[in-house]
């Protein structure tokens, strides 16, 4: 398509504020809240990654499209942003092992995606201003209109989406001969982590956000996990009662971001909405157990509360998020459960935290001795 011909499309922001910049090529409104990844890499991880349900993704590197798509670098069946802005759109990409064009796979999925946007400014904007609902049309010339739907789109705080994105049924995964059982609660789950767990000897079965403790136990696992996801953790109350469950009998558990959340709340620690959440590939992590550093993946939008955190006495932080101080791991204390707030499957970014797999195979491993 050429650059010339493409249609005006807008950014408006619940503030009022708007941006221009072309449509790239599907036609259309989308709405939900506005948010930025500063990842270099791995558009099509990000575009697929469910905890992303119901948000606008901008995306600070300059070039989008690039290097095509690849079946097999998604972390669930099809696109789960709301809509893409960028500033620059490849319409042809250069890859030895893609599939296809991003573009055609977006109109497979008809995503509004707008282009040529000055993201630079949009993304200082959304960070000084903090995260808000936004509306993005390539229909620009009713902006009365505009702003009455997204005056409908409701606010991410409270908001419960993980049913959204939920398997329907229970499903496996990994080789039904391995040594150890997983029963993982997806409220929104990765593909990537089931590959890992996988990969270390594990045969997982995911169940339905709405499971009960008594469904996961069914599978006779020999550790639990709760996985990563979108919205609001505060909703998810039949989540935290099965992570209490688990905790009070102290079974291995292992959470990741929203099962982090999820697992925090069961404790009665609160959760809160960011500013800005943490959406990028190098954010840098301090382990206060091992006094080293790590380089992680993240994206968040709540965090748990640090001063709640310390005050608890059963609790332990055993991570910190070197930018902002906020809590980015804990463990209980005297029980096999942990669970950090960042992303180490990566997908995309890098493995610096893969080690907490291992740990969790390891935990599994020692409790399964003990009770044999
Ligand atoms: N990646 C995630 O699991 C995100 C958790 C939650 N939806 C948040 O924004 O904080």
């Amino acid at each position: 398509m050429k650059y010339q011909t493409r249609k005006k499309a807008l950014i408006l922001l619940a503030d009022g504020t708007i941006f221009y910049g072309k449509s790239v090529g599907i036609e259309g409104t989308a709405t939900g809240e506005i948010c930025f990844n500063t990842g270099m890499t791995g558009y099509q991880e990000i575009f697929t990654d469910p905890s992303y349900f119901g948000q606008l993704m901008v995306t600070t590197n300059a070039h989008i499209g690039n290097y095509g798509v690849n079946d097999l670098e998604v972390e669930s069946e099809g696109i789960k942003i709301a809509g893409l802005i960028c500033r620059n759109f490849s319409f042809v990409h250069s890859r030895v092992d893609s599939d296809g064009n991003l573009l055609d796979w977006f109109k497979k999925h008809n995503l509004v995606a707008i282009s040529d946007v000055d993201t630079r400014a949009l993304v200082s904007y959304i960070r000084d201003n903090g995260a808000m609902n936004a509306i993005i049309s390539t229909n620009i010339d009713d902006i009365q209109g505009l702003k009455n739907q997204l005056a409908n789109v409701p606010s991410m705080q409270g908001l419960e989406l993980a049913s959204k994105v939920s398997t329907k049924e229970p499903y496996y995964f990994g080789d039904e001969n391995a040594d150890i059982k997983i029963s993982a609660l997806d409220i929104g789950i990765k593909k990537n982590i089931l590959r890992n767990l996988a990969k270390r000897g594990a045969y997982i079965k995911v169940f339905p956000y709405n499971a009960t403790f008594q469904d996961l136990a069914s599978f006779n696992p020999d550790g639990y996990f709760i996985s990563n996801g979108p919205g609001d953790p505060e909703p998810l109350v039949n989540a935290q009662k099965l992570a209490a469950e688990i905790i009070e009998k102290d079974l291995p558990l292992f959470g990741i971001c929203l099962g982090h959340q999820v697992i925090a709340l069961s404790q009665g620690i609160s959760t809160y909405k960011m500013h800005n959440g943490h959406r990028g590939i190098n954010h840098p992590i301090k382990n206060l157990l091992t006094g080293k550093g790590e380089i992680t993946s993240q994206n968040h939008g709540f965090a748990i509360n640090k001063e709640e955190t310390e005050a608890n006495e059963n609790i332990e932080i055993t991570h910190v998020h070197l930018n902002d101080h906020t809590v980015a791991g804990i463990r209980i204390k005297n029980k096999n459960t942990f669970s950090v707030q960042y992303h180490p499957e990566a997908s995309p970014g890098p493995h610096d935290a893969e080690y907490l797999f291992d740990q969790f195979i390891d935990t599994i491993k020692k409790t399964k001795e003990l009770v044999s």
